[in-house]
């Protein structure tokens, strides 16, 4: 979004439904238990039940609860507690002086000009998935693209953090990450999920953190020894680029660098899959992407310079964070009494809202239902009514500090592929959502796909 109005304000107290409302959803699909809640009760829901929290669904209330950040509400929650043991202090879960430590060093090495530096890599790693579906394409044969994006982002986050070092570990790195995606992804529940508790997750979950801190502390060291540079690993132990913000210590580095892997490679992941999805549904919005790739790059590979000029790209990946977002569930801890619209929250409260249900509110989106890249037009009515109403990457001063190297690497990675490849759903394909920790298609996306030819033909 270009602007950033106040949102509209909110007054409402929260509604209070019965601890029993649709509770079994829960079980079954965490996100139309949230949606449902607020298609009954409304914008500010007040749940009290085996588990319970405010639920706020207006962009007005969300803003206040996201730059409220270490003051009112913080990550001190029972979820965020269950993070911290994969994640341990880092940026993710971090809160005050430690936070604003990790932030700097973080901003330092993501901020837009670095990550100018990864884009020859994202497209070699680009290039490199197209090749290995050519034996697929030349057979006509049909493939799950969501693993296939999987490994495309790990390779990407990988290779930027650890250059040449990467590439022999994938195959751990993969099964390290999605150890630690399926433990995150378990409701924080008494006794058989605390930390105590000898569980298999929680034993697996002690030998992934192991496993994987010895890995990153080896590529410390052989980073130190051969004296290499470039590289975000290289850059976070100088401190940043210019070498200005304090160097973390090697456990800090440790965190970190866990908490990229982790954090930034399965969301991207899963955004590309679904617009590969909405790209096969829409093809009036594939056609006018190629238009402007076809415009913008010709023949040549997309290079850094580009990617602001790619606005319909732009576009296209907007609208799919908006209707997919892939963190999809946000939640924080109240830290002391705070009015919050109309009530009174108490310390240790949990306030929650889901992305999903705030991205499709009809208050705020025309057809929200609808895949429309337009509605992300510069300068659209809708667009300015309200920031909060849009938040894939989250707001406020924990914003996700990974967006410049996410939108960069979803625009020339689409950009590559799109160029080189008609990507088409299976017919057969069984379409579900499954959202546990991010929200993706429950049963993949199987695709086949065919080589394009010179752009007139498309
Ligand atoms: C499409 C891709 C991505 C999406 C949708 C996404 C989404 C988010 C969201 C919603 C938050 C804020 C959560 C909150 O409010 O607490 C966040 C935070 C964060 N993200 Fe991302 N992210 C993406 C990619 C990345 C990448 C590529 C990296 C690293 C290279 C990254 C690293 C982080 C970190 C370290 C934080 C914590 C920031 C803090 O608390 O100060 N993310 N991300």
């Amino acid at each position: 979004m270009t602007s950033d109005p106040e949102p509209a304000p909110f007054a409402g107290t929260p509604a209070r439904p019965p601890w029993s409302h649709k509770l079994w959803m829960l079980a079954g699909s965490r996100e139309r238990f949230f949606e449902r809640l607020i298609q009954d009760y409304g914008d500010f829901v007040e749940y009290r039940g085996p588990i319970s929290f405010y639920l706020v669904n207006h962009p007005a209330l969300v803003k206040q609860v996201l730059q409220g950040a270490h003051d009112t509400f913080d990550k001190n929650s029972p979820l965020y507690d269950r993070f911290r043991r994969a994640f341990g202090s880092g940026l993710v879960v971090a809160e005050g002086e430690s936070w604003k430590r990790r932030r700097a060093a973080a901003q330092k090495v993501l901020g837009p000009r670095q990550v100018e530096g990864y884009c020859e890599l994202m497209v070699r790693a680009a290039e490199q998935a197209a090749a290995r579906w050519l034996p697929l394409c030349r057979r006509d044969a049909s493939f799950d693209i969501a693993p296939e994006m999987d490994r495309l982002t790990l390779e990407i986050i990988g290779r930027s953090l650890f250059q040449d070092g990467f590439d022999g570990a994938q195959e751990s790195v993969q099964r390290w990450t999605h150890a630690i995606d399926h433990f995150s992804s378990k409701a924080p529940l008494p006794v058989i999920r605390s930390a105590w508790f000898p569980s298999p997750l929680n034993l697996r979950l002690e030998r992934t953190v192991r496993e994987f801190h010895g890995f990153i502390q080896r590529m410390l060291d052989s980073n130190r020894r051969d004296g290499s540079e470039g590289g975000l690993l290289s850059l976070l132990c100088g401190g940043g680029p210019d070498g200005e913000a304090a160097p973390l210590s090697d456990a800090e580095i440790r965190d970190e660098v866990l908490g990229m892997i982790v954090g930034g490679h399965e969301t991207s992941s899963v955004a590309l899959t679904w617009a590969w999805y909405e790209l096969d549904r829409n093809p009036a919005v594939e056609q006018r992407l190629l238009e402007e790739l076809d415009t913008v790059l010709g023949d040549r590979p997309i290079e850094s310079a580009d990617v602001p000029r790619l606005t319909y790209t732009r576009m296209v990946i907007d609208e799919t964070l908006r209707l997919h977002p892939p963190f999809w569930f946000e939640n924080r801890n109240v830290t002391r009494e705070v009015e919050l619209g109309g009530a009174t929250l108490r310390a240790g409260d949990t306030v929650a809202f889901s992305r999903y249900a705030l991205h499709r509110h009809p208050g705020f989106w025309n057809d929200p239902e609808v895949f429309d890249p337009n509605r992300f037009s510069p300068g659209k009515e809708e667009n300015r009514r309200s920031t909060y109403a849009y938040v894939p990457f989250g707001g406020g001063p924990r914003v996700c500090v990974g967006v410049h190297f996410a939108m960069q690497e979803l625009v020339v990675v689409l950009a590559t592929l799109a160029r080189k490849l008609r990507i088409r759903v299976d017919p057969r394909h069984r379409h579900e959502v499954r959202a546990l920790l991010t929200m993706r298609p429950k049963h993949g996306l199987r695709v086949r796909v065919a080589q394009r030819q010179a752009s007139s033909s498309r």
